[in-house]
């Protein structure tokens, strides 16, 4: 379980991008974070890892705050951002087992998920070509198999589906249902507010760094669809 409590995140330049936040991912949850551009999203997301710090409030995993653990909450967390950035001089399987030596994940499960999951994204046949010959689509890709790879207990994601082709669009919907039916939670922020309504069963929108609505999608909708109550709650 993740806790978000109280959040306040102010930048250097005293932009406050994030204010006094709270959200619970629970085990097993797939969990949409919407907003207009420039709401809060990546910050929220990054602090989250630990790759941003945050003024006020606290993070917590599994009731642990991040700041006071952050190598053991990060062991049991994977992130891949809206652009990845890998080292472009690595073929997509070097970099899948430097993911798997960083996470321990052993020789056998590598033999089995690296072809399983680079299969299901439609990479098996890219592995070993340089990440520096790969576009947008499969970087993305390759950092969606690294992510899953060591089993996260919580996966966060930002604009996963950007970039994606239908097919993997589809199969990273599948893995990301499967990792919660497994007890595992993903966060993930996005525009494609469609594939939020039918994928989520929780929904957090927030504006200009405020959580304006959050909870269980269908008490979120009240039978409308979320592109309506999305520009109700941004007064639209
Ligand atoms: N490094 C920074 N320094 C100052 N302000 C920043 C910085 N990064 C982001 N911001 C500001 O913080 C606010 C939140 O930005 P953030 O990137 O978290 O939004 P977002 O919801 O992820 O947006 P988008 O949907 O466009 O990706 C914005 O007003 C943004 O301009």
């Amino acid at each position: 379980m993740l806790e978000i409590k109280n959040l306040t995140i102010i930048y250097p330049n005293g932009k406050k991008a994030v204010s006094d936040l709270n959200i619970t991912i629970a085990d097993g949850d797939l969990y949409g974070f919407i907003g207009k551009n420039g709401a809060g999203k990546t910050t929220t997301l990054k602090a989250c890892l630990t790759i941003h710090d945050y003024n006020t409030g606290d993070i917590l995993l599994n009731g642990v705050s991040i700041k006071s653990a952050p190598t053991e909450c990060k062991k049991r967390m994977a992130y891949v951002p809206d652009t990845p950035i890998l080292d472009p001089n690595l073929t997509g399987l070097q970099y899948l087992n430097f993911i798997c030596d960083i996470y321990n994940v052993s020789e056998e499960k590598r033999k089995q998920k690296i072809p399983a999951l680079s299969k299901q994204l439609g990479m098996n046949e890219k592995l070993n070509d340089l990440i520096s010959s790969y576009s947008h689509g499969m970087k993305q890709k390759i950092s969606l198999i690294g992510a899953f790879i060591h089993e996260p207990k919580l996966l966060i994601l930002d604009e996963p589906f950007v970039g994606l082709d239908p097919e993997a669009f589809i199969q990273l919907k599948a893995l990301m249902k499967a990792l919660c039916a497994s007890g595992g939670s993903v966060l993930f922020s996005s525009h494609i507010l469609d594939v939020v309504e039918k994928t989520c069963n929780k929904i957090a929108i927030i504006r200009n760094g405020e959580l304006i609505r959050s909870g269980e999608t269908q008490e979120i909708l009240e039978n409308r669809d979320l592109e309506n109550v999305f520009m109700e709650l941004n007064g639209k």
